[in-house]
């Protein structure tokens, strides 16, 4: 038993309906893992990702556009899907625990995350949004100036900025959630990116990588372990080949070897097994699992790819 910070793919929950409903039933499906897992006995923080809403937000925000009615930039789209997907989640775990007669308080939280005005990635967009476009389609789109990439063999997507995550601008306030026993939502979408300058907080262009800084946030929070739910039930070496390998059980220094050589996507996995290492190595008994959400309830079983020191 212990304090648990669970990263939700953005992936995951817009599956194969993007519609309002559609994720909303995905979300109520993970709900379930999620209260099975509370109910052995694990406390939780949930952060979740927004890479496939902010950009179909962003397609709508360009669609919509008229004089009486601008665009919002993306730290305003990321607050929105902050909200959004956070009543989704909320909502479906507190309907859950409802159901299940078991009396736990739920909220989500608009969370700021700290980065540097200066990180050289907020001027090389990686991070990708939206939906899947053939080539085809995506050189026609990046006619506007945006940018488009190969994303692990699904499609070609939108890339925005992607600065590192700091540190958890509400982080007191999540400690005093956890503390009073609250299930939290938070960071969800990584977080509005947001630099200081002078005593004032001001919001960047950007989505953060969630993955990134759920690993903030567990660390923040002290967590014992970050688990990193996803499309996959392992991390595989040489993915998508004949080779490829489910890896189960590895240290941190057989995960930096892998990620030297190559294994891991930029933009999906790569975030993951980066974010993992870093939590494991930030403190003592700290393990990180990253697996899919079916397996959320078997933590104890040893499912899913488990980094430790
Ligand atoms: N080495 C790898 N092992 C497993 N999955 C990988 C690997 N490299 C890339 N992937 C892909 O990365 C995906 C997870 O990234 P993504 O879908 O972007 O994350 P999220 O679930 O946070 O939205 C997996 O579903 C898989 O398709
Ligand atoms: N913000 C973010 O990392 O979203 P995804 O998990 O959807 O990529």
């Amino acid at each position: 038993m212990g304090l648990n910070v669970i990263a939700l793919g953005g992936n995951a929950i817009l599956d194969t309906d993007p519609t309002d409903n559609g994720q909303k039933q995905v979300v109520a499906e993970a709900a379930k893992y999620i209260a099975d897992f509370v109910t052995t006995g694990e406390k939780v923080v949930v952060c979740h990702g927004n890479g496939p809403q902010v950009g179909n937000l962003l397609l709508q925000q360009q669609a919509g556009e008229s004089e009486k009615n601008p665009q919002l930039k993306l730290d305003s789209c990321g607050a929105m899907t902050q909200g959004s997907i956070g009543y989704w989640i909320q909502n479906a775990l507190a309907n859950e625990f409802l159901k299940r007669g078991q009396q736990q308080t739920v909220t989500s939280m608009v969370t700021q995350v700290l980065v540097d005005k200066a990180d050289p990635a907020l001027s090389n967009p990686t991070k990708p949004v939206g939906p899947f476009y053939s080539k085809e389609e995506a050189d026609v789109l990046s006619q506007d100036g945006s940018v488009y990439i190969e994303d692990s063999g699904r499609g070609y997507r939108k890339v925005v900025p992607s600065p590192m995550p700091k540190a958890i601008v509400e982080k007191e306030a999540v400690q005093a959630l956890i503390a009073a026993d609250v299930l939290t939502v938070c960071a969800g979408g990584g977080g509005i990116p947001v630099y200081q300058e002078g005593n004032q907080l001001v919001g960047i262009e950007a989505v953060n990588d969630k993955d990134f800084s759920a690993k903030v946030l567990a660390e923040d929070v002290q967590a014992d372990r970050l688990i990193i739910l996803t499309g996959v039930d392992n991390i595989y070496i040489h993915f998508n080949t004949p080779a490829q390998k489910a890896l189960t059980e590895i240290s941190v220094s057989e995960a930096e070897q892998y990620v030297s050589e190559g294994h891991f996507a930029a933009g999906s996995m790569l975030p993951k097994i980066e974010a993992a290492i870093d939590f494991v190595k930030s403190g003592e008994n700290r393990t990180a699992v990253i697996t899919s959400i079916e397996n959320l309830a078997k933590m104890n079983e040893k499912v899913g790819t488990i980094i430790h020191k």
